[in-house]
């Protein structure tokens, strides 16, 4: 069975490096790759596979990227499209070295072979090994703006915008590297804006009743600064102050504020964005001695109700506007932080560089179709550019490189990005506002608010020819949100860069629905506004908005109300419980000690002496003798406490008959003892810890000595010494506990044996006198596990 063939892991995105064929210098590598030999280089994909070159460009058939009709048919808004892109989504742009720069190039595109109509193909040489990559497009030095607008598919992008899609357009790569020229040209050289904007107005004549709106802003760490000026036109007379108006956005907090002007007329558009780009913020960079010091974003909207067509009339009676925008954005360039020259240069590339980086995050994240609402919250260029990057809007990207050899290791990163960036798939939707239709009775106006249509795939395209029925409703590939009716709303007017999320204030509104002609409002909602009926009807429309909207203020403002009190309570309850946990604790810890503090001082040491009695009494018939062995365990010098009462010393219980009685030392308490057996001179004292020998100095009874004499009562003067010692121990732990003066009385010779006076104890401890019965104890303890019941038998 064939073996199959290993496969080696190689980093994505990264294309192989090959080296060139035995016997050929680096050079003439060099120039075999540049000739289009592509034999020596390998192909950079964005899955990491590498594949050769060669066949693919043979067949001149790329299957990864397509043309796109320049009108757009069949692209724009409809759900209609082939699975892949259909237009360009990634092109590279290699600018011309500067003329005083001197040093190798090490960046080049690479001539189409024959056949191929477009470059695609871009070499990379570092040094004695060249990386080939390919994009949609690839353009060289030689290649102008408006080479760049035609084969980025500029016409078919303007066609998506009237069809109301959300185009994005970037500009991303190294400092000095020729964004702000691409974007917005320079000297004679339109750039990209410029040629959009003449499409925009060449297009709103195939659509009349279209408007276009445009606006500016640039954004700068945390800062949103607006770089449209209107007045000097408004002055000129070109422009009308109802024509601007002023949308908001939050951005940490503050409100920032730009405005959106309607425009008529091209020369007006180019005016205000010439203006703008003089406006916005410049600076030193380390290859650009007049670099953007900041993110450009330029939107041109479009409302374009002439395609929404009958055939989309709703019960009601309305008809469809779309609604799209074209987003150019200048992105600031990348720079190492050190290598900017100034103090000033480096603080800001420091703002740039974390701004580049959301939003790379926020590309990567496109790239593996994973995009989540909280890359939109990471940066103020993520929160503006959101809108015009989720899922539904088209994006192209134009990567710019330097071609010298000193700038390779950026060239390569941004090759790396672009790479990957292939992976991004734009599935363009289109974006619908509902429009009351006009033929409606005056008296009974349909609700005046825009709604987007469920799914905007849904929605035929404008553009595209279609059966008299239309596609049928299909939803998103991936469940794509609908867009909030309020986008719709606010898109009627000039849409800010936070569409969907920002709100406009409600003096906002009122300044656009009154600075808004009444001639002018008729054709995008249909509504007769010299009908008064129409006014009063929409007056009170918006009257009943308002009062819903307080009311639902003032709810939301109670029940915030109520659960901050239910908080605060409950923060009050769970103090308070526990502090009782704390309480019962310490109660059950001091039950505890006094309860053991009495059974160790009471019941037990009371078992020991009225067994001594009794056999002293001869009551008791001895104990059989214990085997040798036992006898001789027994000798052990400690004194031991054997259960259920038994307490014996250094030799066998019983051996204990044999010797007579010994009198109890004084103070020991109750009543005859018995006599434990002899010990053997030799045996050692019994064991007495120092505090009973310390008591002992300090009145207690003398230490017995064992190995005389009368040994037999020696062992239980030992004990009954024990318990004494133990009874001041206790009576030292009972006023510790308890912090009463008490100490525990001596058993008191008037009393029954086996009665404990342990005063002050609180415990639930009951010693019973069992009556009858000489042996001491039925002792139990109700309040614990102890539990002890001695019984003459027993004994
Ligand atoms: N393709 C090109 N053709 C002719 N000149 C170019 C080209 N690209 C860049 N330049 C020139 O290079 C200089 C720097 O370009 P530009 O300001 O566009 O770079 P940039 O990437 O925007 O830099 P920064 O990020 O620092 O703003 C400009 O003078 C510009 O005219």
């Amino acid at each position: 069975m064939p073996r199959p063939a290993k496969r080696r892991w190689r980093p994505r995105g990264r294309a192989r490096r090959c080296l060139p064929e035995p016997g050929r210098s680096p050079p003439a590598a060099l120039e075999a790759a540049r000739g289009g030999g592509g034999t020596a280089v390998s192909r950079a994909t964005p899955q990491g596979r590498h594949q050769d070159a060669a066949p693919r460009a043979r067949s001149g058939q790329p299957a990864e990227f397509e043309e796109a009709r320049p009108d757009g048919v069949g692209h724009a808004g409809g759900g209609r499209r082939r699975a892949s892109a259909p237009f360009v989504s990634v092109a590279l742009r290699v600018r011309p070295a500067p003329a005083t720069a001197s040093g190798d190039i090490s960046v080049w595109a690479k001539p189409p072979e024959e056949g191929g109509a477009r470059q695609r193909m871009l070499c990379c040489s570092r040094g004695y090994v060249v990386e080939e990559y390919e994009f949609s497009r690839v353009f060289g030095p030689a290649d102008d703006n408006r080479a760049l607008f035609h084969d980025m598919q500029g016409p078919a992008l303007t066609s998506s915008v009237f069809g109301g899609v959300n185009e994005t357009l970037f500009a991303y790569g190294q400092t000095g590297s020729g964004k702000t020229h691409t974007i917005f040209g320079s000297g004679e050289e339109a750039g990209l804006l410029g040629l959009f904007v003449d499409a925009f107005f060449q297009q709103a004549e195939a659509f009349p009743g279209s408007s276009i709106h445009v606006c500016c802003y640039e954004v700068f760490g945390d800062t949103l600064t607006d770089l449209v000026n209107p007045r000097r036109p408004i002055e000129q007379g070109n422009l009308h102050s109802d024509d601007v108006v002023t949308d908001e956005v939050f951005v940490k907090t503050r409100l920032c504020q730009y405005q959106i002007v309607r425009v008529s007329r091209v020369e007006t558009c180019l005016d205000l964005l010439h203006e703008a780009r003089a406006n916005r913020a410049k600076g030193v960079s380390s290859c650009n001695s007049s670099s953007s010091r900041s993110h450009a974003v330029v939107h041109l909207f479009v409302q374009n109700p002439t395609v929404g067509a009958p055939r989309h009339h709703d019960s009601e009676g309305g008809r469809q506007s779309t609604i799209g925008a074209l987003t150019l954005v200048d992105l600031a360039g990348t720079e190492r932080e050190h290598d900017n020259p100034s103090d000033q240069g480096k603080k800001s590339a420091r703002l740039l560089n974390t701004s580049l980086s959301s939003l790379n995050r926020l590309l990567r994240k496109l790239q593996t179709n994973s995009l989540d609402e909280s890359e939109r919250r990471q940066s103020v260029l993520n929160k503006c550019l959101w809108e015009y990057l989720r899922p539904g809007c088209g994006i192209a990207m134009v990567f710019c490189v330097s071609p010298l050899a000193k700038h390779r290791s950026t060239t390569l990163s941004t090759l790396a990005m672009a790479t990957d960036s292939k992976l991004i798939r734009s599935q363009r939707k289109s974006h619908y506002v509902q429009i009351p239709d006009k033929s409606q009775p005056s008296g009974t106006c349909p609700n005046v608010q825009c709604i987007p249509v469920q799914s905007p795939r849904a929605a035929p395209s404008p553009l595209a020819p279609r059966g008299p029925e239309g596609p049928p409703p299909r939803s998103g590939p991936r469940g794509t949100p609908g867009r909030p009716a309020s986008s719709g709303a606010s898109a009627a007017g000039g849409r800010g860069p936070e569409r969907g999320a920002s709100r406009r204030s409600r003096a906002g509104e009122d300044e656009l629905v009154q600075s808004w002609p009444a001639g002018e409002l008729e054709t995008p909602t249909g509504l007769d506004l010299g009908c008064p009926q129409t006014v009063r009807s929409l007056s009170l429309q918006i009257t009943e908005l308002r009062r819903r909207l307080r009311r639902a203020r003032a709810r939301s403002a109670d029940r915030d109300g109520r659960a901050e009190r239910d908080r605060e309570q409950l923060g009050a309850d769970l103090d308070a419980a526990r502090r009782e946990c704390e309480t019962l604790r310490a109660l059950f810890i001091r039950q505890q000690q006094q309860q053991q503090t009495a059974f160790w001082t009471g019941p037990f040491l009371d078992l020991l002496a009225p067994r001594d009695a009794a056999l002293a009494a001869g009551e008791l018939p001895p104990r059989p003798r214990p085997p040798q062995a036992a006898a001789e365990a027994v000798r052990s010098p400690v004194l031991v406490w054997a259960p259920r009462g038994r307490a014996c010393g250094g030799s066998p219980a019983g051996a204990t008959s044999a010797h007579p009685p010994a009198a109890r030392p004084p103070g020991s308490g109750g009543g005859a003892a018995a006599l434990p057996p002899p010990a053997p001179a030799t045996d050692p004292p019994p064991h007495v810890p120092p505090k009973a020998a310390r008591l002992r100095g300090a009145g207690a009874p003398p230490a017995p000595m064992l190995g005389t004499e009368g040994g037999g009562s020696t062992c239980l003067d030992a004990i009954l010494l024990e318990r004494d010692y133990w009874r001041a121990v206790a009576s030292g732990l009972q006023r510790g506990t308890q912090g009463e003066s008490q100490r525990c009385s001596e058993r008191s010779s008037g009393k029954a044996p086996g009665l404990w006076d342990c005063g002050g104890s609180s415990t639930s401890q009951t010693l019973q006198e069992t009556v009858g019965d000489p042996s001491p104890t039925a002792w139990s303890d109700t309040g614990s596990e102890l539990s002890l019941r001695s019984s003459a038998a027993e004994a």
